[in-house]
């Protein structure tokens, strides 16, 4: 279970989270909203350890992770695939996906073949370089790389985000799957209201830094709320 407890964090002098709380639980899907600029990355990026958390903390399976690198989060099962998905370009997509080993025992470095059943193009793209794949297929092998830690926690960050529509619906289907395999906890930033709603057991959605509202996924859909939040 993750716990995130009266979070602020800051940019330099620039405060850009403020008192921010949340859960997520294995065998679950919880939706990060909000539009433009409120800080749902800088959210990620403090569950991931790419920044560090001011007052209040973070806490993942009982134990606080202030002061633990993005590396060892990896290690303790925390998978984070960020915004606009950071796969090497020049590296073709099986050497992409052997670069998650290094957080790996060696006796688990081998890509799982499960991981073709659910992203079967990478499987046909094996050769090809990371930067000739479209943005979806980018977005399936971020994904994959990040499944190959076999997390606890799975983090991404607007997987939808400027992807055609077909793949969005392959996402979603491997978002549900696995969130119903009861294996890892799903936290999920989303700006698209129909996409969260149909995948949120949880939501929270901020604006400007702050929690506004949360609640039960199944809330979202008619949430007049959430609709004027994210100004839809
Ligand atoms: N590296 C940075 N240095 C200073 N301020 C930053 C930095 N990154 C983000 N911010 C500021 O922090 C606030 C939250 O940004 P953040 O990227 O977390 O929002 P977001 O909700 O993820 O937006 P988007 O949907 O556009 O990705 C914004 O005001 C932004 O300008």
């Amino acid at each position: 279970m993750l716990n995130v407890n009266q979070l602020d964090v800051s940019y330099g002098a620039s405060q850009a989270l403020y008192n921010v709380c949340m859960s997520a639980e294995v065998g679950k899907v919880t939706c990060v909203l909000g539009r433009n600029g409120v800080g749902k990355t800088t959210l990620m990026k403090a569950l991931s350890g790419h920044l560090s958390a001011g007052k209040g903390g973070i806490q993942w399976q009982g134990k606080s992770l202030n002061g633990i690198a993005p590396f060892d989060r990896a290690r303790q099962g925390i998978a984070y695939v960020p915004q606009g998905r950071d796969i090497f370009a020049q590296l073709t997509v099986e050497e992409n996906l052997q670069t998650a080993f290094s957080a790996l025992p060696k006796s688990q470095r081998r890509i799982d073949p499960e991981i073709y059943s659910l992203f079967p193009v990478l499987q046909q793209m094996l050769k090809r370089r990371g930067g000739d794949l479209s943005g979806g297929q980018q977005q399936q092998l971020a994904i994959a790389r990040a499944l190959l830690l076999k997390p606890k926690l799975l983090i991404l960050d607007e997987p939808t985000e400027g992807i055609q529509p077909s793949i969005i619906k392959d996402i979603g289907s491997v978002i549900k799957l696995l969130r119903d395999r009861g294996e890892m906890a799903i936290v999920l930033v989303e700006q698209y209201l129909d996409f969260a709603a149909e995948l949120a057991d949880e939501f929270i959605i901020l604006e400007r830094g702050r929690v506004v509202a949360a609640g039960a996924g199944s809330e979202l859909a008619s949430s007049q709320q959430a609709k004027e939040l994210l100004a839809i």
